[in-house]
């Protein structure tokens, strides 16, 4: 059984239809990336898969449950967790308290025992510490832990970005463009938390991800779509010779 399966998934914003019968399965402990031409519509299946979006037609199973019907709430206490190629952090909280509220999906304790403080609350606010500080020490953010967002450089708020979503303690990552902006030596490092995260913590990764070389580097598997279909899918050398994947990239820099 795949750890994610998507089958037949479709979404149409009236005439547009931004996804349209898009299947793929991904294998647990396996790196899989999604490319494609802008407005393809790799944003919007993650937006689907995180249930943001509700699709019009077609099926999402995680970890052999059907999550279709769910809300995007109880997503993340399922072992799923997403960053946003926007970065959606407090920008006046720091480093610290962000990677805590991504923690919050996983309250075991009622508002009652909140407000007591109850050894249970204590308990459970020690594990969350521990957890993101182990999340602060992979990710190597001791230096910005207790420092605000706002006055992060880019490339750390990328960082930061990823670190919120991993410490929801996923089963699988869904990374949004994880390298856009950043600089090549920037994208490198990111190439390197990633086989970090499959490697040390046993991570599945889903990416999206313009930079050919990023994928390359560390994808298993790459799904191409253009208008909202696949195209092709294989390793990122088979994709990326694919004709039908040239065609659609015609014009663009990223085969060059
Ligand atoms: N909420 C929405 N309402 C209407 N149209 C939408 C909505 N979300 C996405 N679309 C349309 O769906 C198509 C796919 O968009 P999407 O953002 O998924 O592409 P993308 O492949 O992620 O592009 P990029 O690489 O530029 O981020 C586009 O035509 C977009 O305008």
């Amino acid at each position: 059984m795949s750890l994610l399966e998507v089958e037949d998934l479709a979404i149409h914003f009236g005439g547009v239809k931004a996804v349209d019968g898009v299947s793929f399965a991904v294998e647990a402990g396996e790196v899989f990336s999604i490319i494609g031409p802008n407005g393809a519509g790799k944003s919007t299946i993650f937006n689907l898969i995180s249930r943001l979006y509700k699709p019009t037609r077609g099926k999402i199973m995680f970890d052999g449950r059907d999550i279709t019907p769910l809300q995007a709430h109880e997503i993340a206490p399922l072992g799923l967790a997403r960053t946003f190629q926007n970065i959606e952090l407090f920008d006046h909280s720091t480093v610290l308290d962000n990677l805590l509220m991504g923690r919050h999906t996983h309250r075991s304790t009622n508002w009652v025992q909140d407000m007591l403080f109850v050894p249970a609350v204590r308990r459970a606010e020690r594990a969350h510490r521990r957890k993101v500080e182990d999340v602060i020490e992979f990710l190597e953010l001791e230096a910005y832990r207790d420092k605000l967002i706002a006055g992060l450089p880019y490339g750390v708020r990328k960082v930061v970005e990823i670190g919120r979503a991993l410490a929801v303690g996923p089963k699988l990552i869904l990374l949004d463009e994880p390298a856009s902006g950043l600089s090549v030596e920037e994208s490198q490092e990111v190439a390197y938390w990633i086989e970090d995260m499959r490697r040390d913590m046993g991570l599945t990764v889903l990416m999206v991800e313009h930079d050919m070389s990023l994928v390359t580097q560390v994808s298993d598997r790459v799904l191409a779509v253009a208008n909202g279909q696949p195209l092709a899918q294989g390793s990122p050398a088979e994709v990326q010779s694919d004709p039908r994947v040239m065609a659609a990239y015609l014009g663009t820099e990223v085969y060059t």
